[in-house]
C-alpha cells in the first residue's frame, strides 16, 4: 500500500525527482488528480511531461520521491492494479499484420480475468470501435490505416479495460478536426458518465483548453502553474476585452474579471447595450507569458549564482 494519506487522490506525487545520469529531468514535482477530474499537463520540448507520466505508470522508477496512484506504488504494483489503468503511449507501432477487430478483441480477453463482481468489465468490440470512430475498418490491418486511423486505434486500446484512470500521451497527434472533435467529447462522456480520471499531455493548447478542468505547466523540471484556464489567465493578470454599442457608440474596455463587469453592464446601464461581444484570453498567450516569464527567473537565477562576487563585494 502506498504511504500517502488522501484517500480520495487518485494520483498524488511529492517531490518527485528524475534524474538520467547527470542530468535532472524532474526537479521536485508535486502533483494530486481527483477522481473524474481532466487534468492536462503541458510545457515546452524535453520539459519532463512523457517522463513525468512513465513514472505514474510504473514504466520508470524514479530517482526520488513518492508517488501514489489509485492506492499503490506503480513501480510495485500487479496485474489487478495495471488493469485499472488505460495508457496510450506517444508512438506505439506494433501489430500491423493483425485486423483491428481481433487485436482489440485479444486486448479485450487480457483484461476479462480483472472485472470486478458487479462491474462492466472490458468493452465489447463493436461498441469500443463504435466510440472511437472506427467502426467500418473492424476488418481492416493494423497496417493499412491511415496515420489518424492508427491513433485512435491506439486510444480504443488504451480504453479497451474501461481503466478508472487514462493517461494519454500527445493522443490527438495527426487526427483531423471532426476526429478530434469527436474525441474531446469522448473524453467529456469518460469524465462525466463514467467518473474516468484523465491526464493527459498535449501541444494543442486549444484542446487543454477545451476538455482539461485543470493545467499544469511542467518546465524546468518542476510544475510552475496549476490552475483552470481561467485561474491562470488571472494569476498573469490578463485581462479579456469587452465591446458593444450604446446609442449606436461602439466602447471598448479591459476587464480582469469581465463577468462582473457585463453584469454591471447590462444592469445598471438604461440605454439599450447592442453587440456585446467578450473576447476572452487565449489559454495560448497566458501558456507562452507563464513560460516566458519563468524562463527569464530561471535565468537570472543562474546567471546571478554564476556571478563571482567582484573584490569589493567579498570584503
Ligand atoms: N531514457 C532516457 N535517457 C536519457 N534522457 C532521457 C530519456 N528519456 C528522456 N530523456 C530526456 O529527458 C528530458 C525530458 O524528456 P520527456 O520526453 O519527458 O519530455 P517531454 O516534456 O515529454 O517532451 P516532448 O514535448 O518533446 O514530448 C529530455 O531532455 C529527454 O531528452
Amino acid at each position: 500500500m502506498g504511504v500517502l494519506m488522501d484517500a480520495d487522490a487518485v494520483v498524488e506525487v511529492r517531490g518527485l525527482r528524475m534524474t538520467y545520469g547527470a542530468r535532472t529531468v524532474l526537479d521536485g514535482v508535486d502533483l494530486r488528480l481527483d477522481r473524474g477530474e481532466v487534468v492536462a499537463l503541458l510545457g515546452p520540448n524535453g520539459a519532463g511531461k512523457t517522463t513525468t507520466i512513465e513514472v505514474l505508470e510504473g514504466f520508470r522508477q524514479p530517482t526520488a520521491g513518492e508517488v501514489v496512484v489509485l492506492g499503490e506504488d506503480p513501480s510495485r504494483a500487479g496485474d489487478a492494479w495495471r488493469a485499472k489503468v488505460g495508457v496510450v503511449l506517444q508512438s506505439w507501432r506494433d501489430h500491423a499484420r493483425w485486423p483491428v477487430g481481433q487485436l482489440l478483441e485479444q486486448f479485450a480477453a487480457l483484461y476479462r480475468p480483472f472485472a470486478v463482481a458487479g462491474g462492466q468489465g472490458p468493452y465489447g468490440v463493436d461498441e469500443l470501435l463504435e466510440l472511437v470512430g472506427l467502426a467500418d475498418r473492424r476488418r481492416a490491418l493494423v497496417r493499412s490505416l491511415s496515420g489518424g486511423q492508427r491513433r485512435r486505434l491506439d486510444v480504443a486500446i488504451g480504453l479497451v479495460g474501461r481503466p478508472e484512470l487514462l493517461f494519454l500521451d500527445e493522443p490527438t497527434t495527426g487526427f483531423d478536426p471532426v476526429a478530434r472533435h469527436e474525441f474531446h467529447e469522448l473524453i467529456h462522456a469518460l469524465s462525466d458518465f463514467d467518473d474516468t480520471t484523465v491526464l493527459l499531455t498535449t501541444h494543442d493548447l486549444a484542446e487543454a483548453e477545451k476538455i482539461a478542468g485543470r493545467i499544469l505547466i511542467l518546465d524546468e523540471g518542476r510544475i510552475v502553474a496549476n490552475g483552470s484556464a481561467a485561474e491562470l489567465a488571472r494569476a498573469m493578470a490578463h485581462s479579456s476585452e469587452v465591446t458593444w454599442r450604446e446609442d449606436g457608440v461602439r466602447h471598448v474596455h479591459s476587464a480582469a474579471e469581465p463577468e462582473a463587469f457585463v453584469r454591471e453592464l447590462l444592469t445598471r446601464r438604461e440605454v439599450e447595450v447592442t453587440e456585446l461581444q467578450v473576447r476572452a484570453q487565449t489559454l495560448e498567450a497566458t501558456y507562452l507569458a507563464m513560460v516566458a516569464r519563468h524562463e527569464t527567473a530561471a535565468t537570472a537565477a543562474a546567471s546571478a549564482s554564476d556571478r563571482r562576487p567582484t573584490n569589493e563585494e567579498a570584503r
